[in-house]
């Protein structure tokens, strides 16, 4: 049974016509986060694309031309050079990096000083503490002042001003992690000394557009990597002030994550307590949906849904969470973000199928 109401979201995203069109540009655009965003602001009334930038390695002209599927959406792409920074100033608004950490974090700053906002998929910004990139992301940070800038946003748990211009959009895995372990750490209701274990399986879209052998179909299996050294524990570290044991699997799928994590309660906190911290947390969000099923990959792949599950024995407690990789774990929250920072519906653009 689902708890919170989808049709209320629905009339929310479809609340009145509007005259405000905000005019965003994705950089990024011939990959798989860019090519989801360009979807989702194509259906979303209150926002144009005004532009949609690949690299020089990309030959094609038309988004069409890389993803047949889209050829409805007649995007043009543009390859992205330095100089038109003062141009794309005039026309664009806010801008969409759906682009590797590096390129993000050399990018950002340039756009941030044209007057854009914006909003950065990948992991430049997420991190408060500067001397975490090096051992994590491979990189010293260039940029440690936009740390203290960025406005780390996880939808359901951030509050969100009309100001703020740069944005780092969680992980994919740390926000199916996050939105099962807040409900519990922001009511203190783990137990003392205990370590939540956060197992999670992703689809190979995870690794992105790139060709990999280990990312090809016929190489992946099911099996764990990153063990105890996978980038996204310091960041649902520090999402939940606690600390965990995260450990990611790859699967033989397309899109998704199914999180599995395991946390010892503290001794007293009933099922009823927990059943209300995610009433709480949940019930009026309209992108979360509450099960008394454990959750699946198919049912939120291609949504921009997290679906959430619990269950207790004693004061032992399973959170599933299922969310799509490159929706509610990427694009799909970028634009719920953007939506919120104009102070729109938080829905615009994500209910309607995508093509
Ligand atoms: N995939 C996922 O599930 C998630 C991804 N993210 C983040 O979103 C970002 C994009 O990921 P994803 O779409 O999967 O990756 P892809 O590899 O599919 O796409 C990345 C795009 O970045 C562009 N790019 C690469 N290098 C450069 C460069 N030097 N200069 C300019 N553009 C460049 C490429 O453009 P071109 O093809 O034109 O060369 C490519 O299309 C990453 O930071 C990723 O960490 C976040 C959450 C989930
Ligand atoms: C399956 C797979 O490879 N997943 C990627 C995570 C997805 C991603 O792109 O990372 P961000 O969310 O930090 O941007 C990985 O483990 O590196």
């Amino acid at each position: 049974m689902v708890f919170s109401s989808t049709q209320t979201a629905l009339n929310q995203a479809k609340s009145s016509a509007t005259d405000v069109t905000i005019r965003a540009a994705v950089f990024g655009a011939a990959g798989y986060a860019g090519a989801e965003l360009l979807q989702i602001l194509h259906k979303n009334p209150y926002f144009r694309t005004s532009h949609a930038f690949v690299s020089e390695r990309t030959e094609a002209s038309h988004l069409g031309q890389l993803y047949p599927r889209l050829q409805p959406l007649s995007q043009p792409l543009t390859v992205w050079q330095d100089e038109q920074l003062s141009a794309v100033a005039k026309d664009t608004d806010v801008a969409f990096l759906a682009l590797p950490h590096e390129v993000s974090l050399t990018l950002a700053p340039k756009l941030l000083a044209a007057g854009l906002k914006v909003f950065d998929l990948s992991g430049a910004f997420r991190l408060q503490d500067a001397s975490q990139y090096p051992s994590y992301y491979g990189f010293a940070h260039q940029h440690p002042d936009l740390l203290t800038q960025a406005l780390y946003a996880l939808s359901e748990w951030t509050t969100i001003t009309t100001e703020q211009r740069l944005f780092a959009i969680p992980g994919c895995y740390p926000t199916a992690s996050a939105l099962a372990l807040l409900p519990l750490t922001r009511a203190d209701y783990l137990a003392p000394q205990s370590t939540p274990v956060i197992n999670a399986v992703s689809g190979v879209s995870g690794a992105g557009r790139k060709a990999s052998a280990d990312t090809s179909f016929c190489e992946v299996s099911l099996k764990p990597y990153g063990i105890f050294t996978h980038r996204h524990r310091p960041e649902i570290e520090q999402t939940l002030a606690h600390e965990v044991v995260f450990t990611p699997h790859l699967g033989a799928f397309k899109r998704g994550i199914l999180t599995t994590v395991s946390v010892s309660l503290r001794a007293g906190v009933s099922a009823d307590q927990v059943a209300q911290a995610f009433q709480q947390a949940y019930a009026d969000k309209p992108l979360i949906r509450l099960f008394q099923h454990p959750p699946c990959i198919d049912d939120v792949a291609g949504t921009p849904y997290a679906d959430v599950f619990w269950q207790q024995q004693g004061q032992q407690l399973i959170v599933v969470v299922a969310i799509d990789n490159l929706l509610k774990g990427a694009a799909a929250q970028a634009m719920q973000i953007a939506n919120r920072s104009y102070a729109l519906a938080e829905t615009a653009g994500l209910l309607e199928p995508l093509l």
